[in-house]
């Protein structure tokens, strides 16, 4: 029985607005330090390969802070060799592994399992034997819940982009059709005894349909909670979404 669902700060966005001038600020680096000192479950950060907006020395730095704070740093990376030996050298407490098309604005869909069961399967293995915990970031798809349980992976997080741009656009039928896959694959993926995290899109009238569903466990929220911090402060901003998940989540049996 859980009673309380986790919320790891997303801070990629701090880091693109530091690049559209170059130099040093805003610092993504301190965005974590503020987060976590206003009491968020961890940190996430997402290292693309192009580098447009999280750079190498950011994630050995933040990944420092989380130690000092004892909460964990969930590193995205996509799964190439240079991003595995990069993860086995930090050791993050989790390693997110997501798909990554350069020319896309943002993550598109979710990691292709089923279609790269040995390099994923590689990638697992070695995170597994290293004390780091492997998270696949899927779609609500059946098969690649599947296949994530075939090369044993502890966690899954789920895209909600397409079902939280859905609700935005007053898309019903697409909303109605992408909250059943999420409620059916987050079951699925329990059943398989696999943790469930979800996190893409997420905003301050999303977080609740998506708080209500049964085992999930963390929530990793970014570009509107690092927006909404211009306006209300990033610690608002942290506490309001604190607020609506448990609202949301209260009752919820496990
Ligand atoms: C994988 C994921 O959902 C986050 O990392 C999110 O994509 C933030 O980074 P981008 O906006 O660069 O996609
Ligand atoms: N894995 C999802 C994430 O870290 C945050 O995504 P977003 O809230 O920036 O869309």
């Amino acid at each position: 029985m859980h009673d309380r669902i986790r919320l790891g700060l997303n801070v990629d966005h701090v880091a693109t607005v530091r690049n559209a001038r170059g130099g040093h600020a805003p610092d993504p680096v301190r965005a974590a330090q503020m987060a976590l000192k206003a009491g968020v479950d961890g940190i996430t950060a997402h290292l693309r390969e192009d580098r447009r907006h999280i750079l190498d020395k950011d994630v050995f730095a933040i990944k420092e802070v989380c130690d000092t704070f004892g909460r964990p740093l969930n590193f995205e990376m996509a799964a190439t060799e240079e991003m595995v030996a990069l993860a086995v050298e930090m050791k993050p407490h989790a390693a997110c592994l997501v798909p990554e098309r350069r020319e896309e604005r943002t993550t598109e869909g979710g990691l292709d399992v089923v279609g790269q069961l040995e390099t994923v399967g590689a990638a697992v293995a070695k995170f597994n034997a290293l004390g780091i915990r492997s998270s696949l970031f899927i779609a609500t798809d059946p098969a690649q819940v599947r296949a994530a349980a075939l090369v044993k992976a502890p966690v899954i997080e789920f895209h909600t982009g397409a079902l939280c741009d859905s609700f935005r656009e007053q898309e019903d039928v697409i909303f109605n059709n992408e909250l059943s896959r999420l409620q059916a694959a987050v079951q699925q993926a329990h059943d398989l005894g696999i943790e469930v995290h979800a996190g893409h899109g997420i905003d301050f009238d999303t977080v609740g349909f998506i708080a209500r569903i049964p085992h999930i466990r963390e929530l990793n929220i970014g570009h509107f909670l690092i927006g909404e911090a211009i306006f209300i402060g990033l610690e608002a901003s942290l506490h309001r979404m604190r607020d609506l998940i448990d609202a949301a989540h209260k009752g919820v049996r496990e």
